[in-house]
């Protein structure tokens, strides 16, 4: 049986202190929105954004899937924004810049102790160099009993600003690091999530960028703005080319004349089980995007 497959090829962050910017994220097609109490809300402005977002969470955005980024543990704003996430109940909680293993956990045990139902997803991301590092130690953590880790986010900016690297076209500085935080979270089952491109104007910078995620194995892109939501949709779900194929892959393996084979001849190459499996997780995405409200 296939699992149960949840889109996620867009996740448009919308500052919380940016009232037109929430009502309009109602409409738009992204497959999720990440409310940001964080980095796009200054200081003074924190505690009314809390507001805001409460009052949107409250609301709804459109029955997409909804996570609230979250303030540091070791910021005067990060226990209100926790205790917030416990009352309204995102689908997920944004840990930014998650630390180690234990501050995964512990963030799970605050969502736990504050009453949180166990459908919130705790999500993180991984934005600094101990981060990367550290990202098996943290993913693994998905497998342990009542864990809430769901998905991890790459933060490339932070990323930057830490390391000191720059971020080129090709991102050739960060690709090591990319990789090795994509195979962490799937080797514990998690989601995995590409970083925002700050350059919403350039849209084949982005449509480049969005297809080199997609050939490393992100199953979407975190966006900024509105014009980034079509190429990220396109660029991460599958084509009507993918799904013929796939279509067209599952039938000849299964057709009578290749029964109990192992491997099979389809249009020139081989296939096995597995390949008839990646195509049936082709279509199940395929579905799963048909029947959002905005495929
Ligand atoms: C980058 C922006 C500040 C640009 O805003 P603006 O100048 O208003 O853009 P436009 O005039 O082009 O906007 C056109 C309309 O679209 C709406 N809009 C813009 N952005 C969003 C959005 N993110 N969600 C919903 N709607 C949006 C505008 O309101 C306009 O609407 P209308 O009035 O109908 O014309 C702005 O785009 C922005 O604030 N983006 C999000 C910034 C953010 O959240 N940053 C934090 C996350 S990124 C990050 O932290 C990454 C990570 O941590 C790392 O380390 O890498
Ligand atoms: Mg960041």
């Amino acid at each position: 049986m296939t699992a149960t497959i949840r889109p996620r090829r867009s996740l448009l962050f919308v500052p919380a202190s940016n009232v037109r910017a929430l009502e309009k994220a109602r409409g738009l097609p992204s497959d999720a929105v990440i409310i940001d109490l964080e980095d796009a809300v200054a200081p003074a402005a924190k505690e009314a954004a809390r507001e805001q977002a409460r009052a949107a969470i409250a609301q709804g955005l459109g029955g997409r899937e909804v996570a609230l980024r979250v303030n540091g543990a070791d910021t005067p704003w990060g226990a209100d924004d926790l205790a917030l996430a416990a009352s309204v109940a995102p689908d997920a909680v944004l840990v930014p810049k998650a630390a180690s293993a234990e501050a995964v956990r512990d963030i799970g045990r605050r969502l736990d102790a504050l009453g949180a139902p166990a459908r919130v997803q705790v999500w993180a991301m991984i934005e600094t160099a101990r981060a990367v590092l550290d990202a098996d130690a943290m993913a693994r953590t998905a497998l342990e009993p009542a864990s809430r880790l769901a998905l991890f986010v790459i933060g490339a900016n932070d990323l930057a600003r830490e390391t000191g690297v720059r971020v080129r076209a090709g991102r050739a500085a960060l690709l090591p690091w990319l990789q090795q935080v994509l195979l962490a979270a799937r080797a514990s089952g998690l989601a995995a999530i590409d970083s925002v491109y700050n350059d919403f104007s350039d849209t084949a910078g982005f449509a480049a960028e969005c297809a080199q995620g997609r050939d490393l194995g992100f199953d979407g892109k975190s966006l900024i703005h509105p014009a980034q939501i079509a190429a990220a949709n396109a660029a991460f779900g599958p084509g009507a080319d993918d799904i013929a194929e796939a279509r067209a892959l599952i039938a000849a393996f299964t057709a009578p004349e290749n029964a109990g084979k192992g491997a099979v001849s389809f249009e020139g190459r081989m296939i096995e089980d597995l390949h008839v499996a990646i195509a049936r997780r082709t279509l199940a995405l395929a579905d799963a995007i048909a029947a959002l409200h905005h495929p």
